[in-house]
């Protein structure tokens, strides 16, 4: 029996080298499958793997209808025995339906790969979907983790090093491990495309519920911890500006 199966998590714990790993096993037992991605780091019509691996993919656009692509391919003689769909989180609720339908009408394989939620916390279109209707959400061994050892569980994003909790939905970008620069205090607040005499640069970071909600990234640690305050110093004995009460650096 076909099924629809949503794997999904932070950015950076492995999806896209499981959905390649999944089609290579898939394909090496004979079976036919199309790999379809959107808005790949690497750009278009790509699945890329931080671990060096990559391949071209059918790019999905707002256009894209998942039932004509399986129904053309089949027609044409082609064996579709399951989709491997990457960066799930940014097709439409609509498409997702799409491939639902494959599931239960042509007893299509569904694997699709994407983040749950945005740098806001909020759930993706897409995702929202999958995990409406799909037969299993499975959540990826691979944990990825915050500064603080603990599981990551939240995208945070950053412009030029800070985190901001405002911006357009999607943003393509990548996480990266921070390395000492001249970048913004702790707690100021930019926000998402805001040039100040260059441009932007966004980057995203995994962090725990904990550091997110008191918008703690692994840079603002390093801050707090390296500054002049007074040792021995609790990071998480600090509240944020914006995020609780705190006006600014509050030791509690
Ligand atoms: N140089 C490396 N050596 C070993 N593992 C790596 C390396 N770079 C990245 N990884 C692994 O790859 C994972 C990211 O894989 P990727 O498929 O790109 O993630 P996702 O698609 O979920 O964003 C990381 O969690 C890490 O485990
Ligand atoms: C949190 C968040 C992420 N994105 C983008 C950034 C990346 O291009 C992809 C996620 O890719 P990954 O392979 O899972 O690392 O999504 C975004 O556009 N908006 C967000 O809020």
């Amino acid at each position: 029996m076909a099924e629809l199966v949503f794997f999904s998590g932070t950015m950076d714990c492995g999806k896209s080298t499981l959905a390649l790993q999944m089609d290579y096993n898939h394909r090496a037992r004979g079976r036919g499958g199309v790999r379809f991605s959107c808005n790949d780091r690497a750009g278009d019509s790509r699945i890329s793997s931080r671990l060096g691996l990559q391949t071209d993919a059918v790019e999905v656009r707002t256009d894209t209808d998942f039932w004509d692509e399986v129904v053309v391919r089949r027609t044409s003689g082609l064996r579709v025995d399951y989709l491997i769909c990457d960066e799930a989180q940014f097709y439409s609720a609509a498409q997702v339906e799409q491939l639902a339908r494959l599931v239960d009408e042509m007893e299509v394989d569904v694997f699709a790969f994407g983040i749950t939620s945005d740098f806001r916390t909020t759930l993706f279109p897409g995702s929202q979907r999958l995990i409406e209707l799909a037969d299993k959400v499975q959540v990826l061994q691979v944990e990825a983790l915050c500064w603080c050892g603990r599981r990551a569980t939240q995208n945070a994003r950053t412009v030029d090093g800070i985190m901001v909790v405002e911006g357009d939905q999607v943003m393509v970008g990548d996480v990266a491990p921070r390395t000492a620069g001249d970048v913004p205090g702790v707690g100021d607040q930019v926000h998402a495309g805001e040039v100040v005499g260059h441009e932007p640069v966004v980057g995203y970071e995994t962090l725990c519920r904990r550091h997110y909600m008191r918008r703690v990234t692994a840079h603002g640690a390093n801050l707090m911890a390296g500054g002049d305050q007074t040792l021995p110093f609790d990071v998480d004995a600090c509240l944020w500006p914006g995020a609780g009460s705190g006006t600014g650096l509050t030791p509690r």
